[in-house]
């Protein structure tokens, strides 16, 4: 119960892990996104700050030149006219001294009105700037504006705060400044968002700061707030949304699935051990000089009602839960008996037993000359091991030459494949090699493996070993093998593993 438990809780934290991670790639676009939407707004904002600086120039400038000394009608014509070709500009008016006289709404002004102290003055133009927060224009008297008022020479115009077109700004929260040495003056937009911005006030990416790179004192500074941006977004915020929960809920199953997989195939074959689910299967070994089947080798198989198990997936799986020897036994119990029933099959038939190394490690292959089915039974029992650490020890070493003592044949499984060679063979007690089918199959290629066949052979000789080539498909191959000097092989060519009763048929099929 604590187990599944532990599994479940793997599950549950990859499918969180998933949707963490899906969120956090979530955010970073949604960052992006939010960063360009914030430097689309300042760039549009600078760009109505440059053309309203523009147009002021273009405005002020040339009226000054007329040099008109009083409001009269050529005066007004010439403010309507500039007023005229403007985009920004709302008012224009004249001054005499400090006294407005006329503007292009009211026209002539029935007394001058006192103009008022500019917020700031502009020396490098002579322009005095003004921020009106409510502006009470003669000709719009019923409501108030915000405007910006600049003054130049005789004549000042009046530009209303809004012209920045906020309706094409995602953002609601903008202010435009100018910025000289001494102060930062509002000019348009939200009053204290540049400062806000500049001391930090907001969360990370969701402000912008640009200043005009034509006018550089005028500066916009945006804020785009995280809520807002979402709230425009929220139909695709969703649906990523749910794409990442499904990212999360998937993996959470796929992983809860691979853990069940994993523990079921536990279950079946600690279950399959006691059932009967595991039977064994028997391929042919032929002496490769007269053709006549010699012996054949016990190979496993599995079937239980989930399907079929393949040896290289329950052969880790015994090993890893130490169920090496209990299987060896049912191995044993079973194919000895099935054996012996096949009354056809000659006294010393050699019949290969596959050994796990780690069982000649732990001793249990001491067990061996103490099963009498095996020891009274007519075949030369050969001992399949496959090259490995395990054998590399004193103990295995002392092992070894009980069971050749014990009447056992020993022989070394995928040779050239495994641990050291070289040092196995000379140290070891063994009858027999066994080349491994990947050296066979290089036969075809004529691959590096397959030139080494000879060397091998060579080594077989030194030690007074007999030689079994496994893996063998094609009569080209066992014609190489057969000329290299090669004993006994095994492979499709002469039968693939096979049930008791087909065996049975088998060797009947043949003549010793
Ligand atoms: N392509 C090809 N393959 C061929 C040919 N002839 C034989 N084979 C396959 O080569 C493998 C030879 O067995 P192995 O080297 O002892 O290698 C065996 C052995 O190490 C292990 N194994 C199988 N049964 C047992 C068992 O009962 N006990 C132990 N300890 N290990 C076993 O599993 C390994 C794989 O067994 P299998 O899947 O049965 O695979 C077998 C056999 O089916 C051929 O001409 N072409």
């Amino acid at each position: 119960m604590e187990k599944y438990q532990k599994k479940s809780i793997i599950a549950v934290l990859t499918g969180v892990l998933v949707f963490i991670t899906g969120c956090l790639i979530l955010l970073y676009f949604a960052a992006q996104e939010l960063i360009t939407q914030i430097n689309a707004d300042t760039k549009h904002i600078l760009k109505h700050v440059d053309s309203a600086v523009l147009e002021r120039r273009s405005v002020l400038t040339p009226l000054n030149k007329f040099g008109f000394k009083q409001c009269n009608e050529t005066t007004l014509l010439e403010m309507r006219r500039a007023l005229f070709d403007s985009q920004y500009v709302i008012d224009i008016g004249f001054f005499i001294g400090n006294q407005l006289m006329c503007t292009t709404g009211a026209g002539l002004l029935s007394s001058g009105i006192n103009d008022l102290e500019p917020d700031y003055i502009r020396k490098d133009e002579d322009v005095r700037v003004r921020f009106e927060p409510q502006l009470y224009l003669l000709l719009f008297t019923g409501r108030p504006m915000e405007v910006v008022i600049v003054r130049q020479g005789n004549f000042n115009l009046i530009m209303e705060s809004k012209a920045f077109n906020s309706a094409s700004i995602g953002s609601k929260n903008w202010e435009v400044v100018y910025r000289d040495s001494e102060e930062l003056h509002h000019l348009a937009g939200t009053k204290g968002t540049y400062s806000k911005i500049s001391g930090d006030s907001y969360l990370p990416y969701e402000t912008g700061v640009a200043c005009s790179t034509e006018n550089e004192n005028y500066c916009a500074a945006v804020h785009l707030p995280w809520s807002q941006f979402f709230s425009n977004n929220h139909f695709l915020l969703i649906i990523s949304l749910i794409l990442t929960c499904l990212a999360g809920v998937s993996s959470a199953l796929m992983v809860n699935a691979r853990i069940a997989a994993r523990r079921s195939i536990n279950q079946r074959i600690r279950k399959g051990l006691k059932k009967g689910s595991f039977y064994w299967t028997y391929q042919p070994i032929i002496c490769l000089q007269s053709g006549k089947l010699i012996g054949c080798e016990v190979l496993a198989r599995f079937e239980d009602k989930y399907g079929v198990l393949f040896p290289d997936e329950f052969i880790p799986v015994i090993r890893k839960n130490n169920l090496t020897w209990t299987f060896t036994e049912a191995m044993i119990a079973t194919t000895i008996k099935e054996l012996t029933s096949i009354e056809v099959l000659p006294e010393g038939f050699k019949v290969s037993l596959n050994i796990f190394p780690c069982d000649v490690e732990l001793g249990n292959v001491l067990l061996l000359p103490q099963i009498t089915e095996l020891t009274n039974s007519r075949f030369i029992i050969c001992l399949e091991i496959t090259e490995d650490e395990y054998l590399d020890t004193s103990i295995a070493h002392a092992h070894f030459r009980t069971l050749v003592e014990s009447g056992f044949n020993l022989s070394l499984d995928d040779f050239g494949t495994g641990y050291s060679n070289l040092r196995n063979l000379q140290n070891l007690s063994f009858h027999q090699l066994k080349i491994d089918r990947t050296f066979v199959q290089d036969i075809a290629t004529e691959g590096l493996k397959a030139s080494m066949i000879p060397n091998i052979m060579e080594l077989v000789h030194k030690f007074n070993y007999t030689c079994v080539a496994e893996g063998i498909e094609t009569t080209e191959q066992e014609a190489i093998l057969k000329t290299a000097g090669v004993h006994y092989g095994q492979g499709w060519k002469y039968g693939k593993p096979m049930t008791a009763s087909k065996f049975k048929n088998y060797i009947t099929s043949q003549h010793f």
